[in-house]
């Protein structure tokens, strides 16, 4: 029997990664080649011919998994109803903005769409942010939308996981399908601490250690770990530009692996709301490596720190903590 559409709810349709994620939302990348699909796409009034261009390409495209389009620029038109939100509006850091006044537009941006989605959402709505800054975006959204689980809300930090596995790829010229378990730790900002202490490559002897094969602690402490940091500035130097193909096709991995399971023996890295693990504070919006099964995810537990791994986690929670403290005095 054909299964019932899932709505999936895209904000900032108009934009850049909104145009590269609804096509693939259609197509099936996201929720499954079996999944009928029905697309919210919300944007500004401003962005609203560009917004309805963007359906009329939908329809033209005849996906066969795409059962309906519903384009507005109303916030609770587009919440209503909606199984899946991908929240990839928001207000960028334009020339001469002090953080303070992006942070204080985003808060009141994530507060408003946070009361529609509480009160339009299907129950049980899985909730991904991705529009920066991220993690924070997140903390608010969950802060006023109090009767959505915590575990319901989440950050892309995916992206930078996958930067990581294809950095670790290149360097080996290996496949990056046979890369796993590296972990984003903290922010998605370039405080992030891209981990591959406990990541392993394929081999025809078996899974080895990521650090073995690589065999240059040097590169692995320093350069890995600057050029995930910075790689989103870098895609921004050379598109002028900021990724849009990388996130929207890791918001359908995010996405995918939380409502369909992590394959056995993998993790990978969401933002999630600390719960104190890895003495990382809890309340912060923050990326663990975690497996999901059923639907839910869980922080991988037990993995060992050393004294270098645990300055970078502390370093990117000390800088949550501040951004969290700058949006709570943006609140109104
Ligand atoms: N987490 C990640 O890994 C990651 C990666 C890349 C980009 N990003 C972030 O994603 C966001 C979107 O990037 P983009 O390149 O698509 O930007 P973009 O400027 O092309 O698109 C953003 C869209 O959001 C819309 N918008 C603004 N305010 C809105 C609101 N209140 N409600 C609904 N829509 C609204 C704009 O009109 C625009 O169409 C940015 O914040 C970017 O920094 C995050
Ligand atoms: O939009 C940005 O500032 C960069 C983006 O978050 C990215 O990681 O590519």
């Amino acid at each position: 029997m054909a299964k019932e559409p899932v709505r999936v709810l895209v904000t900032g349709a108009a934009g850049q990664i909104g145009y590269a994620l609804v096509p693939m939302v259609a197509r099936g990348i996201m929720l499954g080649l079996d999944q009928p699909v029905i697309l919210h796409m919300l944007d500004i009034p401003p962005a609203a011919e560009a917004l309805n261009g963007v359906k009329m390409e939908l329809v033209d495209a005849a996906f066969p998994l795409l059962k309906g389009v519903v384009a507005t620029t109303d916030v609770v038109e587009a919440c209503t109803g909606v199984n899946i939100a991908v929240m990839v509006g928001g207000f960028p850091r334009k020339e001469g903005m002090e953080r303070k006044d992006v942070m204080s537009k985003n808060v009141s941006i994530y507060k408003s769409q946070a009361s529609a989605l509480e009160q339009h959402a299907a129950a049980n709505c899985k909730v991904l942010v991705v529009a920066n800054p991220a993690n924070t975006n997140a903390l608010i959204l969950k802060e006023f939308a109090p009767s959505i689980p915590e575990k319901n809300i989440t950050c892309l930090t995916r992206l930078d996981h996958n930067r990581a596995l294809g950095q670790i790829s290149e360097r080996l010229k290996v496949q990056v399908s046979d890369v796993k378990n590296a972990i984003i730790w903290g922010n998605h900002s370039s405080s992030q601490y891209p981990d591959v202490n406990h990541a392993t490559v394929k081999t025809p002897a078996g899974e080895r250690p990521v650090r073995e094969l690589v065999a240059n602690d040097e590169w692995l402490n320093g350069e890995f770990i600057a050029t995930v940091q910075q790689r989103g500035a870098a895609i921004i130097k050379a598109r002028k530009l900021s990724s849009a193909l990388s996130a929207a096709s890791s918001a359908c991995d995010h996405i995918r692996d939380w409502v369909l399971g992590t394959p056995e023996g993998t993790w990978v890295s969401m933002g999630v709301y600390s719960d104190g693990s890895y003495n990382v504070p809890a309340g912060l919006i923050y990326s663990f490596p975690v497996t999901c099964r059923n639907g839910e995810w869980t922080i991988v537990q037990g993995l060992s720190i050393n004294e270098f791994s645990r300055k970078k986690l502390d370093a990117t929670a000390d800088e949550l903590t501040e951004e969290k403290a700058l949006a709570y005095s943006c609140i109104s």
